[in-house]
C-alpha cells in the first residue's frame, strides 16, 4: 500500500472538559475516497478541523504525507494547508466581491507558479465556464459549489476535505454536484475525505466510516 497522504492517529480532542474526539484514526492514500458519516453532534466538524490543520488535538497526531503536522507553528501549518489540502464547505464560502473565476484562482495567489489554464480547465469540466465572470450572488447553489470545488483543486492538492458539501443543495443538485466532485477527484488522483450526514452521498462511496460520540464505530 502507498503511503497515506493524510492520516489521523489516535486523535483525541477535549474542549471545556468534554471529549469531542476519542482516539480517532483514519487514513487516505492518493485516489482514495472516504465518507465519514455521523449524526449531529458526533464530532464531524471537530474531525474536519483537525484533518484540515485548522486546530490541534490534545492527543494523537495528524500526518500529512507521512510528516507529523502536530507541533508546527501556525505559519508552517498554514503553508502545509495551502500546499496539500483543498477545502469544500457546506456554505460554499465564496468571496462575494470576486467573480467565480477570481474565487477559483484564490489559492494560487500565494504561489509563484500560477496556472490559470488549469483553473479554466476545472471550471469547464465542472460546467461553470460560462458563469466565470459572474459574482456569487448571481449563481445558483449548485453553481456556487461547483466553483468552490474548482477552487479546492486550484493548487492541485493531495487531499480534498469536504464538510457537508451538499448540505445546502436540493436532491437533484446534490446528485449533479456529487458526481462532478467524484469525477474530478478520480481524474486528478486526489484523495477525498467527505464528512456528511446526508444519506444521499452513501452510494458514491465504497469506504465509509461512522462517527458517533466522538469515536469511529467498527
Ligand atoms: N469548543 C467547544 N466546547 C465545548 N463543546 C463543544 C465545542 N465545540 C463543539 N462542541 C460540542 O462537541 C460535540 C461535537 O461537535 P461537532 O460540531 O464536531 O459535531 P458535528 O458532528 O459536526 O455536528 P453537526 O452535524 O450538528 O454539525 C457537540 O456536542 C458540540 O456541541
Amino acid at each position: 500500500m502507498s503511503m497515506p497522504v493524510l492520516a489521523a492517529e489516535k486523535v483525541s480532542v477535549e474542549r471545556s472538559g468534554m471529549t469531542l474526539l476519542n482516539e480517532v484514526s483514519l487514513s487516505v492514500s492518493s485516489g482514495d475516497r472516504l465518507l465519514v458519516r455521523g449524526p449531529s453532534g458526533a464530532g464531524k466538524t471537530t474531525l474536519f478541523t483537525m484533518l484540515g490543520l485548522l486546530d490541534e488535538p490534545e492527543e494523537g497526531r495528524v500526518l500529512v504525507a507521512g510528516a507529523d503536522a502536530t507541533g508546527l507553528s501556525e505559519r508552517e501549518r498554514a503553508r502545509l494547508r495551502r500546499e496539500t489540502l483543498g477545502f469544500v464547505f457546506q456554505d460554499f464560502q465564496l468571496v462575494p466581491d470576486l467573480t467565480a473565476r477570481e474565487n477559483a484562482l484564490l489559492p494560487q495567489t500565494h504561489g509563484s507558479d500560477r496556472d490559470e489554464a488549469w483553473v479554466e480547465k476545472l471550471l469547464s469540466t465542472l460546467g461553470v465556464a460560462d458563469r466565470q465572470d459572474h459574482y456569487p450572488a448571481t449563481l445558483s447553489g449548485g453553481e456556487k459549489q461547483r466553483v468552490a470545488i474548482a477552487r479546492a483543486l486550484a493548487n492541485r492538492p493531495d487531499v480534498i476535505l469536504a464538510d457537508e458539501p451538499t448540505g445546502q443543495l436540493d436532491p437533484e443538485t446534490t446528485e449533479q454536484v456529487a458526481s462532478l466532485l467524484l469525477d474530478v477527484q478520480e481524474s486528478t488522483g486526489t484523495a477525498l475525505v467527505t464528512i456528511s450526514h446526508d444519506p444521499a452521498l452513501d452510494s458514491y462511496f465504497v469506504e465509509t466510516k461512522t462517527l458517533r460520540d466522538g469515536r469511529i464505530m467498527e
